[in-house]
């Protein structure tokens, strides 16, 4: 797990690096810039001329290296500084002298784009105010260009921990420097980076760790799973029970079974409508049904006496009866638990029954079911923030769902960075609820199942989209690549 440190902390980690390790700052600038070329180069192989737009901060140091670095590389590289202030930041200033063919653009200066590429080093972590005026006129320029465009560290405009802002470049990919930036794991200010590439560029790791940030990236090695011993047998891997579906809705139900079946439980109830008994047995034959006395909804849910998890919404409906099951079900139940769906929606309607729940329940709602259960916020920093409290207050672990998961519990963030946008559609969150179960089931914590279902759950959607492309995945492809996803974090061979 890594820690994500804010642009002052960075600053900090820079300074220590070059003390502690007898680094100047010019050197640490040849090496962040070294660093993106390799990056770059692997990105784009067959680029031939790109144009790069350098501020006059350490942003714009990168930027002149880089560029020299590339002409190097046999790429036409013409750089342009982007004078907005009188002086350069002294490396800044070296590399502008250590490059031929620099051309100064001040206000009023226009440039037509002629390049296959745009990097943009205008601004970096070094950003205090909102970009405007000519340069946000100059920016316009770049997002209206026809080429890609590649940031350096950050996307020129955007504030590295806080979401108000000006201008902004539109990246097509952001390579950032030792950590990604906490603004691009916020919706609001994520969509500016395209895709992010981090490189390390070799500040002290012992020092980023050690600073206080309640903020983390989950990466493979922190994926639990639970051992298969030889002599193992079934009731080794937890007895998992299912509460989910309602008339129209059973395939949420189905989804969310197969996925805890795929994720490794030893036996799985699910406890369904009567009308839903046949779909149920013939699409999941390994789960043993329940029926409610409802023919449509659930109004009589039970909690099974010897589950060791359970989990319930997917698909479950807010019809009335099932409401008042459910609210007598949660005042009685005592066993790990996920809540998923319908069953927050249910809860939001119900915002006392939230403190007893039992510790560590797992809740996981996309934006529009946190906001139901825990009030609007104004942006994905807020959410962040009023889930952290949530967290605390009730001793939950919240699953915020979007393009980087956030699993919140009373101690820290963690986000995460499998996944893709062909995950946007129908079904994908009720696979979710369902790998988490089953590893909760497995007798997993409940913060170590999140982590782990979110991640392998994300894998197993790129896995997905390589092979049917992000338009056409649907949620039953990622049941299919879930087990290629296990067994490659398992085999640590993660590709
Ligand atoms: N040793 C280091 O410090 C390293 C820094 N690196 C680079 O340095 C960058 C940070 O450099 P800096 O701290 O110089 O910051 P920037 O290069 O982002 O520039 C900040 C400068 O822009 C001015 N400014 C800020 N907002 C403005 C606005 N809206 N309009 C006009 N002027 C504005 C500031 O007053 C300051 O002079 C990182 O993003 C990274 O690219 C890398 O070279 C790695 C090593
Ligand atoms: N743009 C995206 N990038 C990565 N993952 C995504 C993206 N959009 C959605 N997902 C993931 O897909 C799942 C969608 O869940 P949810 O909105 O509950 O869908 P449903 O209710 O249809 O099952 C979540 O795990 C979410 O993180
Ligand atoms: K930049």
């Amino acid at each position: 797990m890594k820690k994500i440190i804010s642009a002052a902390q960075t600053r900090a980690t820079d300074s220590f690096t070059i003390t502690k390790e007898g680094i100047s700052s010019i050197d640490l600038m040849e090496r962040a810039s070294k660093r993106f070329v390799e990056c770059f180069l692997e990105l784009y192989p067959a680029v031939s001329s790109v144009c790069v737009f350098a501020g006059t901060g350490n942003n714009g140091g990168d930027g002149l290296a880089i560029a020299r670095l590339l002409q190097r590389n046999g790429v036409d590289a013409q750089a342009y500084l982007v004078k907005y202030a009188d002086s350069l930041s002294a490396d800044c200033k070296s590399n502008f002298d250590r490059l031929d063919n620099c051309v100064v653009l001040k206000e009023g200066d226009h440039t037509g784009v002629n390049c296959e590429l745009i990097i943009d080093a205008i601004f970096g972590s070094g950003l205090n105010r909102p970009v405007e005026g000519w340069l946000a006129d100059l920016f316009d320029d770049i997002n209206r260009s026809d080429v890609p465009v590649v940031s350096v560290d950050v996307p020129s405009g955007l504030f590295a921990d806080s979401s108000g802002h000006g201008a902004v470049i539109r990246a097509d990919d952001t390579i950032t420097f030792q950590r990604p930036k906490r603004s691009f794991f916020v919706p609001e200010t994520g969509r500016f980076t395209g895709k992010w590439h981090c490189v390390d560029i070799g500040l002290n790791e012992a020092f980023i760790e050690g600073q206080e940030s309640d903020f983390y990236l989950i990466e493979a090695s922190d994926v639990g799973l639970p051992k298969r011993e030889k002599f193992s047998h079934k009731g080794n891997f937890g007895k998992v029970q299912l509460l989910a579906g309602s008339y129209g809705k059973m395939g949420a139900a189905i989804l969310c079974a197969k996925a805890i079946m795929r994720s490794g439980a030893g036996l799985l109830t699910v406890h369904i409508p009567r009308e839903g008994y046949t779909a149920m047995q013939v699409s999941v034959p390994e789960a043993m049904v329940t029926v409610d006395e409802g023919g449509e909804f659930i109004s009589n849910p039970v909690v099974q006496s010897d589950a060791s998890a359970i989990c319930i919404g997917p698909g479950l409906g807010v019809n009335e009866s099932t409401v008042h099951g459910l609210l007598q079900f949660l005042r009685s139940v005592e066993k790990p638990l996920v809540l998923d769906a319908d069953a927050l929606n249910i809860l939001a309607q119900n915002p006392l029954l939230l403190k007893e729940l039992p510790s560590k329940t797992v809740l996981t709602p996309h934006v529009g079911e946190f906001h139901r259960l825990f009030g609007e916020c104004k942006d994905g920093f807020e959410r962040l923030e009023r889930a952290q409290q949530a967290a605390k207050k009730y001793d939950l672990v919240i699953v915020l769902k979007g393009a980087h998961t956030a699993v919140v519990d009373s101690e820290r963030v963690v986000f995460n960075n499998t996944g893709n946008a062909g995950m946007a559609t129908g079904g994908s969150g009720d696979v979710l609820a369902g790998i988490i179960t089953a590893l909760l089931g497995q007798g997993m914590a409940a913060s170590e199942a999140a982590l782990s279902g979110v991640y392998l759950h994300g894998l197993a959607g790129d896995y997905a989209a390589k092979k049917v492309g992000e338009v056409s995945l649907m949620a039953s492809d990622l049941l299919e690549s879930l087990p290629y996803s296990i067994d490659n974090v398992r085999k640590k061979k993660i590709i």
